[in-house]
């Protein structure tokens, strides 16, 4: 299932504060900067603001996906007054983990989730800068559901629709602000 569309000012705020980098980070690769969308505290606040008026009193964590996801995720987390779960690139975290490899649109990475991290049952957003070929958040869904979360949905500031990750999510509500 999709989730809810986002509203259109903010779409368009978003949009306009994303910046293509070509070929970055190998050749061929045309990168989506939020560099200049971080650097905004209007636009920062109304992706937070719009992520609380969604998901407040229906989640008990959020989980963002290193790195960028932990940006939105923390901040999405804070205005909700609910825990925050990293899922973090293999081996960075402490004590026994979780973890997935899988691919990516440029190349190979493998995440990890420490185990115990929620109470079972516990209801989680997962939350991500960009949907690419969807490896990192379907990888980062299965790990969270291995150790007893509920997966509410993923929420996205941007999607590459070109790149099918919604495919990769079927039967998860997945929401994205814009779409490329
Ligand atoms: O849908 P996918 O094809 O899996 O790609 C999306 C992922 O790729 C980027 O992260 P990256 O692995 O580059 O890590 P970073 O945030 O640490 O730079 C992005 O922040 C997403 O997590
Ligand atoms: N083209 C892209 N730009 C930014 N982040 C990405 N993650 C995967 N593909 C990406």
């Amino acid at each position: 299932m999709s989730g809810a569309q986002a509203p259109d000012a903010l779409r368009s705020l978003v949009e306009s504060r994303i910046r293509d980098v070509q070929d970055f980070p190998t050749p061929g690769i045309l990168f989506k900067d939020i560099g200049p969308l971080l650097a905004d505290p209007e636009a920062f606040a109304a992706i937070v603001a719009d992520g609380a008026r969604r998901h407040t009193g229906r989640v008990d964590f959020v989980a963002g996906i290193e790195a960028r996801g932990f940006i939105f995720g923390a901040g999405l987390a804070h205005a909700m007054g609910v825990g925050f779960i990293p899922v973090r690139k293999a081996g960075k975290l402490p004590g026994p983990t979780v973890e997935v490899s899988y691919d990516l649109e440029y190349g190979q990475a493998r995440i990890a989730v420490q185990e115990g991290a929620v109470a079972p049952g516990s209801r989680i957003v997962v939350v991500d800068d960009v949907l690419a070929t969807g490896g990192t958040a379907a990888a980062a869904c299965a790990l969270l559901e291995l150790v007893g979360a509920e997966i509410v949905g993923l929420d996205v500031v941007m999607e590459l629709a070109a790149l099918g990750g919604r495919s990769a999510l079927v039967g998860r509500e997945v929401y994205s602000l814009t779409v490329a």
